[in-house]
């Protein structure tokens, strides 16, 4: 099980500063959509050249011109770049192309996907490298999450790795574990607390525990 630190209301020099609080316990960071959207791939490139042995993941949320932008951040520098799991299924196939092409990962995100379980089988075909199930911010606010989501795509995904995002914290973490993701996804759960290098390490802890 990997940890990823999820930045996502942050500017360049407050992400560097954050992640170099608790690059020790995290094993992949990921440059979040609002930043791509107010730094551009600028923030992957930056967070890359500081910290070249983390895993940096671009959450683009890819809807269409896949190729293109899979190239982009992987100019860039992303390791991992996001695409959603609704867009068309030529959009899947051509991100996990152009990634093969760049040495690089898709993770499709399953966030406002109904058919949970019917989509995570068909986008598995088609050789993505993460799949994970995401309850964004705007459903955190009315109580939702993602736990059970995750129980659902472990019993059908074969070949990708599965991922859970969307605010989970410390008292939740247990939960989460209990099913056993590949990879565990943490935003405000780490960014939010006083001491963020302690909730990393905890959090770490728990993970390696398992
Ligand atoms: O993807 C995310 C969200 O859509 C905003 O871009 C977050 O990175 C993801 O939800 C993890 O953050 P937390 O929910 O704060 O843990």
């Amino acid at each position: 099980m990997e940890l990823q630190l999820a930045l996502d209301l942050v500017n360049i020099p407050e992400a560097i500063e954050l992640v170099k609080e608790v690059e020790e316990h995290i094993d992949i960071v990921e440059i979040g959509t609002p930043v791509v959207i107010n730094e551009g791939l600028h923030a992957v490139k930056a967070v890359k050249k500081a910290f070249p042995n983390l895993k940096v993941l671009a959450d683009l949320k890819i809807m269409d011109a896949a190729g293109y932008e899979v190239m982009k951040a992987s100019e860039a520098g992303a390791d991992i770049v996001t695409i959603l799991g609704t867009s068309e299924d030529m959009s899947i196939k051509g991100a996990v192309e152009e990634a093969k092409k760049q040495g690089k990962k898709i993770l499709v995100d399953m966030i406002a996907v109904k058919d949970l379980a019917g989509r995570a089988k068909e986008v598995d075909a088609m050789g993505v490298d993460y799949i994970c199930v995401h309850t964004g911010y705007d459903l955190q606010a009315v109580g939702k999450n993602s736990f059970e989501d995750l129980q659902t795509i472990k019993s059908v995904v074969k070949n990708a790795k599965t991922a859970i995002a969307g605010g989970i914290k410390l008292d939740t973490l247990p939960e989460v574990i209990k099913v056993q993701p590949d990879l565990v996804i943490v935003g405000g759960g780490i960014t939010g607390q006083a001491d963020k290098k302690a909730a990393a390490a905890k959090m770490q802890q728990m993970i390696n525990q398992g």
